[in-house]
């Protein structure tokens, strides 16, 4: 280093001659060139501190080094003996299961199989009930129906928390928590809020409305069809659109049109909130592993969401601005709807910290002050219905018209049910009605017996350790009912449970089968709170839509259906079916029927009904491309129609007399039947009742029926229709028809095959076609039941028509006339 030093020296010197001769700056210079060795020498020396302290200081980090990880192997032993120790649980409980790794427990085993099909397995593997780790957490799963009982019903007390999911507020703390993820004290008084929502009563408010988002979704499902060349459509995201359309309006009075429209917002952020759950499988990991580790994973979550557009605050939004304006309406404008409900409800506690500790201290004379629900809770409330009921009630749907489409004899049978208890001529489904029909009870109990979508929430956790079916349970287990294997159990469902047998559900067949074999909508006081409002939909929809299309598989369709887990059970593509509209479809054909046979009456009745017949001509073309009928079927429209083309060219030169035949009275008879007389104006109405004058007295009852029941807007008013039915016009009647008249010709031979299809289906009590033909239902106003009665009792009293007439004029203003025998 010396020498270094040196050499230095001496070739600086050697520089100095050239630059004496410099000016003064050269003497600056100079200067400074003397003390630079001098510098230079201080850096050096700073040089090797720097390069002692680095050796140090990397001498150090490698100290720290192989201390950190000495630290972290001494932790991970730890952790990892911890839990291996955690993993004993069900050995040491006797349960089965796989093996799980230290880390993951058995989760790695979900990454290629949906859980369920996962369960399947491990049932085959394990038997009955055996026990698996999601993270380090144990869950017991059990397709023992016994066990299951005890679980949800028999010991509920012990059993009132849900599973809890890594990323979700945490029920112990969070003021707002809803419903579904309350435990305790507080779920039960939200649930006995939301209850009353859900009953009877309300539910049949309901109906009218579902009624009419169905009614959109029918000329949906025309219009649909008809752009493919399989007349296919993708069902799953249609009834989407039709839930979430109708538990908008019922449950928060949102009016919407996602049915009609596919891009409506609160689809699109419905759509997106399901998504979400799927899409963060890192952080679910995460959240699995270590779930002490809880409230960083819900931090992470909001802030990601924060950064990234949230459909969830986007539809708490909307939910917030309801709540606000509901609060604000006016007393008379006040709906009766869940939200309603909530907005009224009143819990008997100052706040929800007070109800915790209430329970800690099992003390209930606490929080006796009233206090109602926060804005907050409600909305997270609104969102839980729109989300719980939007993607089960569609999802199920979906299976339903699958497995139609798959066994067309229950289709068929279906179909037949359905046009008994709801002929051509109901265009609402009444809430009474749907309880007439039974088989579709059992279509829809079938489909959920086979596909329990959701079936990844029926689990329970452990609040107290307890003893079930011999099994010491300790606090914090959770136990899943594995309902995929215990609703295709041999031993509850016989040999075939794959099979779709409706028939199934007899009752002889219930009355021996374990109450837990079937539990789609869960069991106990935690079951499906929105149970009767989704069968209230499933029944509506199935009758409304089979009673227009018939439904076939699409090509476009592949098999097996190919399903996914995620918020629920789906098919991963969607389901293709091809929806065929059925000439009779009543929304349409059959008011165009009687349409045409109205205006025939009016046509003879000398009234100009131009415009009307060219508008109907146009309709009816469109219908007959439309649709697709069974060649019975066709041969029977073909009739029809012809027989309607005779009328129609011969009517211009006779009209009254010459038509009197017992055809017209025939088809006046029908035009009556079907309650055509709605479709014309009062002075029509009166034209064609001279007209029937002629023809049968039993028409003219008819016709009073129909009048009372027409549309408020066309039907002649209460003084009009009632003196029709006066004495003098009675007897008038009577007189000119003593019996009423023989039916024959063409559309007695379309009513006869008609009605002989009907009767096959489901109608053992008429005797003959002609028993049938005099089986109508009235609904006349209220206000003309008395007219209508009396009309009824006029006929009998004298003895007149060789019938026998059961009238009952009900307080629901329904007349049933029901000819007993001839
Ligand atoms: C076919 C349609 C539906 C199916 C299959 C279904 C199924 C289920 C199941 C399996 C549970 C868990 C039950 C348990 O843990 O024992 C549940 C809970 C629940 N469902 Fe449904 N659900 C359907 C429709 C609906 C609808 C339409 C609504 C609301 C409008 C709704 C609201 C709820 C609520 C609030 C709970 C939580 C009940 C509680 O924790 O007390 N569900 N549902």
């Amino acid at each position: 280093m010396l020498k270094n030093r040196q050499s230095f020296e001496v070739s600086s010197r050697a520089a100095r001659p050239a630059l004496v001769t410099d000016t003064g700056g050269g003497q600056v210079l100079l200067k400074f060139l003397q003390v630079l060795p001098n510098k230079l020498r201080l850096w050096k020396i700073f040089q090797v501190h720097v390069n002692t302290s680095a050796e140090y200081a990397r001498s150090a980090a490698m100290d720290l080094s192989i201390a950190l990880a000495a630290l972290a192997i001494i932790l991970f032993s730890v952790f990892y003996r911890s839990r291996k120790k955690q993993m004993q649980i069900f050995k040491q409980l006797g349960i089965p299961g796989p093996e799980p790794n230290f880390l993951f427990g058995n989760l790695l085993a979900f990454k290629n199989k949906p859980m369920f099909r996962k369960y399947q397995d491990w049932r085959q593997e394990f038997g009955e009930t055996y026990g698996y780790f999601e993270g380090p957490t144990p869950v017991l799963v059990s397709s023992d129906v016994h066990l299951i009982q005890d679980v949800f019903i028999k010991q509920f007390n012990n059993f009132h928390a849900r599973k809890l999911w890594p990323v979700q507020v945490d029920p112990d703390s969070d003021e707002d928590v809803h419903m579904f993820f309350a435990r305790g004290r507080r779920w039960k008084r939200l649930r006995n809020v939301v209850n009353p929502a859900f009953s009877a009563s309300k539910i049949r408010q309901m109906a009218p409305t579902v009624n009419d988002s169905i009614n959109q979704l029918l000329e949906v499902i025309k219009d649909s069809s008809k752009s493919a060349a399989d007349r296919s459509i993708e069902v799953l995201n249609l009834f989407r659109r039709l839930t979430l359309d109708s538990i908008l309006r019922c449950e928060v009075g949102v009016e919407r049109s996602s049915v009609k429209d596919p891009d409506d917002p609160f689809l699109r952020h419905c759509k997106g909130v399901i998504n979400d759950t799927t899409k963060m499988p890192w952080l679910y990991l995460l959240g699995f592993l270590f779930p002490t580790l809880h409230s960083v994973w819900i931090t992470v979550y909001k802030c990601l969401h924060y950064i990234k557009f949230n459909p969830v605050f986007w539809l708490e939004d909307r939910m917030r601005e309801v709540v606000v304006m509901r609060r604000q309406a006016k007393k008379e404008n006040k709906r009766c709807d869940l939200m309603q409900q909530m907005l009224d409800a009143q819990f008997k506690a100052d706040s929800f910290k007070d109800i915790e500790k209430e329970h800690t201290r099992g003390d209930s004379s606490h929080g006796n002050t009233l206090r109602s629900m926060t804005n907050e809770e409600i909305v997270s409330h609104a969102l839980l219905f729109l989300l719980a009921g939007y993607e089960t009630t569609s999802t199920t749907l979906t299976y339903i018209f699958f497995e139609l489409s798959q066994n067309p004899h229950v289709q068929q049978q279906l179909r037949r049910e359905i046009m008994t208890v709801l002929p051509r001529g109901h265009c609402e489904i009444a809430f009474d009605d749907l309880k007439k029909l039974t088989y579709l009870d059992y279509v829809i109990w079938e489909a959920l017996r086979k596909y329990p979508l959701a079936s990844s929430v029926t689990a329970r956790q452990c609040v107290q350790s307890c003893t079930i079916q011999g099994l010491t349970i300790p606090e914090g287990l959770l136990i899943h009912a594995n309902l995929w294997d215990v609703q295709y159990d041999p031993k509850h469902w016989g040999d075939n449970p794959h099979e779709f047998d409706p028939l199934r559900f007899l009752p002889e067949m219930r009355k021996t089968r374990h109450p837990a074999a079937w539990m789609p909508f869960g069991a106990g006081p935690r079951s499906c709170a929105g149970l009767r409002f989704a069968l209230l939909q499933l029944k509506m929809v199935v009758a409304k839509v089979l009673r227009d299309f018939d439904f076939h598989l699409s090509e476009r369709l592949s098999l097996p259906l190919n399903l996914e887990e995620g918020a629920t059970i789906m098919p991963a593509d969607g389901v293709h079916l091809s929806a065929l509209r059925r000439p009779s479809a009543m929304t349409e054909i059959g008011s165009l029927r009687r349409m045409s046979s109205v205006l025939a009456i009016a046509e003879m009745a000398g009234v100009n009904v131009g415009s009307r017949r060219a508008s109907l001509a146009t309709t009816e073309d469109d219908v007959d491309r439309d649709s697709a009928a069974s060649d019975e079927e066709m041969d029977m429209e073909a009739s029809w129609r012809s027989y309607l083309a005779k009328r129609r060219s011969s009517r211009r030169s006779s009209i009254l007399d010459d038509e009197l035949t017992q055809e017209s009275i025939c088809d006046i008879r029908r035009a009556s039947i079907t309650k055509g007389i709605e479709m014309l104006q009062v002075s029509s109405i009166h034209k064609g009742l001279n007209l029937m004058r002629r023809a049968s007295c039993g028409t003219v009852l008819e016709k009073c029926g129909d009048i009372g029941q027409s549309n408020p807007d066309r039907a002649p008013t209460a003084t009009q229709s009632s003196s029709l039915l006066d004495n003098n016009f009675i007897k008038s009647n009577l007189e000119l028809l003593p019996s009423p008249p023989e039916l024959s010709t063409e559309p007695t031979s379309f009513l006869r095959s008609k009605q002989s299809k009907r009767r096959a289906s489901a109608l053992p009590e008429l005797e003959s076609v002609r028993e049938l033909k005099t089986l109508t239902e009235f609904s006349p106003r209220p206000e003309l039941l008395d007219d209508v009665q009396h009309g009824f009792n006029q006929l009998m009293d004298k003895n007149i028509l060789p019938l026998t007439f059961l009238c009952d004029v009900s307080p629901g203003s329904r007349l049933y006339k029901r000819r007993v025998s001839g």
